[in-house]
């Protein structure tokens, strides 16, 4: 029996997407499910509803344009939590369809350099391990770029993906200058051919104004290098941060140039209702999900599986 077919794949992040996603699903159903039984739709139902949608971080657009769908036409009527989720899950698509888009390689960029960036812990250096295993799988020459220089740890755990993808790393001592890093890994890469570049960078508050300035420099020196470059700027969000990561989006798009998403942490305790809203707000494209720390556990993200997980619905 082989076990790496795409169903039995698709399967296994399927239930760590959704199992992850239980806090904001189960809490969206069971309380969809408290509200509706026995009653008739009203004004006030309707408001409870929108309530529950607000208290799982889809946004006040969005919770709004759902009661509003939810009432249509069944003022009046008796409504299973079933009706409840299935709109809940189609105007959740409705909003994340636009932004489910696949990182696109461009060929002629050699390399095509993506630049990673994050808060703390946010999973950057985890998200690039999965990633060089990705598209060293597609056939394509990778190579890391240790920009993390403010933690030793984060500089080995790097060398670490590197080994196990099969991709060079380089790197300088702690503490060296990150934006100097960059410049040197991506000389490199041009030098040696390489199809990509995957830079990491170290972890910053987006309220913390120097180290986003460090983060701009990086940026400057990267274009001096390859004025074109870099060709993609991902920034990585814990989904387990909720309301948060409105303001990381908007630091770091101010500050980098943010081209996609990758949320991660999908598989824990996570809150992933903030994504519609990040969606309905910034329509930034959504790239990948993490649903683990293995190497394999970057799912490209797709809008219907992740509005159904949403509101609860089994695929
Ligand atoms: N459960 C789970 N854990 C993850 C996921 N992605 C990353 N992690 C874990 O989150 C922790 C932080 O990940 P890192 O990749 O080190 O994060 P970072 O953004 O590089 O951190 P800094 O270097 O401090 O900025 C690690 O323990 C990872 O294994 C995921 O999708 N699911």
């Amino acid at each position: 029996m082989n076990d790496t077919t795409p169903e039995k794949t698709k399967l296994s992040w399927w239930r760590r997407l959704s199992g992850g996603l239980k806090r904001t699903s189960s809490s969206l159903g069971s309380a969809v499910a408290d509200l509706v039984t026995k009653r008739k739709l009203d004004r006030a139902m309707l408001e409870d509803i929108e309530d529950v949608l607000l208290r799982a971080d889809l946004g006040t657009e969005v919770a709004g344009r759902i009661a509003a769908a939810v009432g249509h036409g069944r003022y009046d009527k008796t409504i299973s939590a079933d009706d409840v989720k299935t709109v809940v899950a189609t105007e959740v698509e409705k909003v994340l369809s636009p932004v489910a888009k696949p990182l696109v390689i461009d060929e002629t960029q050699k390399p095509f350099v993506i630049l990673v960036v994050g808060v703390n812990g946010s999973g950057k250096t985890t998200t690039i391990g999965k990633l060089a295993a990705k598209l060293s799988a597609e056939g394509r020459k990778v190579m890391l770029a240790a920009g993390d220089t403010f933690r030793a740890a984060a500089i080995e755990q790097l060398k670490i993906w590197g080994e196990r993808t099969g991709s060079p790393v380089i790197s300088g001592a702690q503490g060296s200058d990150s934006a100097s890093l960059a410049f040197n890994a991506l000389t490199a890469a041009r030098e040696g051919k390489l199809d990509v570049l995957l830079v990491d960078t170290a972890g910053r508050l987006q309220n913390k104004a120097e180290l986003m300035k460090e983060l701009e420099k990086v940026v400057r020196v990267i274009r001096k290098v390859d004025a074109s470059a870099p060709h993609a700027v991902l920034l990585v969000l814990d989904a387990t941060v909720g309301q948060n990561a409105l303001s990381q989006v908007e630091a770091f798009h101010r500050t980098a140039g943010v081209t996609g998403l990758v949320m991660t942490k999908l598989d824990g305790t996570a809150r992933g209702g903030i994504l519609v809203a990040l969606a309905e707000k910034h329509k930034l494209p959504v790239h990948f999900i993490g649903v683990g720390e293995g190497i394999d556990d970057l799912a490209p993200f797709t809008a219907r599986d992740f509005a159904q997980a949403i509101a609860g619905i089994e695929s």
